[in-house]
């Protein structure tokens, strides 16, 4: 069974080099999350405030709002990255996060051993995790340079193994920004219908991006976030028709 089930949640980032007048001045002027004094004056940024959330299977679900209100800081609360600082989120199911594809990876390492590296993270054996190396290389199209250190490798050579490891097992919930677009991997087509396979077998997807294409493309629900909080949930299409009308987020002290 997969499901997200996020409860009163709140995320706060405290800014612990901020106390300077002109800094917070400038950081009230810029975020779109809520800021407020913590504790000894030190600058918080209220990144989310009281989401109540569940996701269930069959949700493919659009996190909806203008720049800083909160989607990719949801996102890490349903990867496990953030936990949250009040409230609770459950998760449930095997995630994958494809909200930065390079994460564990070793720069020193062979695109061998990174794959190897990723599938041990995963909680796979050391020979299952060396039974996914054929697919991925041929997937990455590497060549020879599967044995040598990443650090060699051109930026697109990173991706596209990046890309290959981060979408060679099949997990129950996909957490996904708009970063990772086919374009950049730099095999349009193959690219796009792996992600696209592994999209439609998952039971659960989260997405979030400022392109209504993108969105109207997976999700079937959405919900509108706001310096942090869901001010909308519904339908796709209600939710993009309402955030349309959204104001530019005004900063909040
Ligand atoms: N690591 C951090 N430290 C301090 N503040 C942060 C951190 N990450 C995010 N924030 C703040 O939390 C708020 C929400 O940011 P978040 O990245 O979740 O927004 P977003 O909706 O994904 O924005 P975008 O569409 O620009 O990617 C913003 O005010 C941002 O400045």
């Amino acid at each position: 069974m997969a499901s997200i089930i996020i409860q009163n949640a709140g995320v706060d980032f405290v800014i612990y080099n901020a106390q300077g007048r002109s800094l917070r001045n400038d950081i009230l002027r810029r975020v779109g999350g809520k800021v407020g004094k913590g504790e000894g004056h030190r600058v918080t940024v209220q990144a989310l405030r009281g989401i109540d959330l569940t996701v269930r299977p069959g949700d493919r679900l659009a996190l909806v709002g203008h720049n800083g209100a909160g989607k990719s800081t949801l996102l890490r609360v349903m990867s496990g990255a953030y936990e949250p600082s009040s409230g609770s989120a459950t998760i449930e199911g095997k995630v994958s996060s494809l909200l930065d594809l390079t994460m564990g990876m070793d720069y020193e390492l062979t695109g061998r051993q990174n794959i190897v590296l990723r599938g041990v993270f995963l909680g796979m054996t050391f020979a299952d995790a060396n039974a996914m190396v054929p697919e991925i290389a041929d997937f990455s199209e590497l060549g020879a340079y599967l044995e040598l250190p990443m650090r060699t490798y051109s930026s697109g050579m990173v991706l596209r193994l990046a890309f290959g490891v981060s979408t060679a097992v099949q997990p129950d919930i996909i957490l996904l920004d708009e970063m990772i677009s086919a374009g950049d991997i730099g095999f349009v087509e193959k690219a796009k219908k792996r992600l696209d396979e592994m999209l439609s077998r998952a039971r659960i997807l989260v997405l979030a991006s400022h392109s209504p294409a993108t969105l109207r493309q997976y999700c079937n629900r959405a919900v509108l976030l706001r310096q942090g909080q869901i001010v909308a949930e519904g339908p796709l299409e209600d939710i993009l028709a309402r955030s349309s009308d959204e104001p530019a987020d005004q900063p909040a002290n």
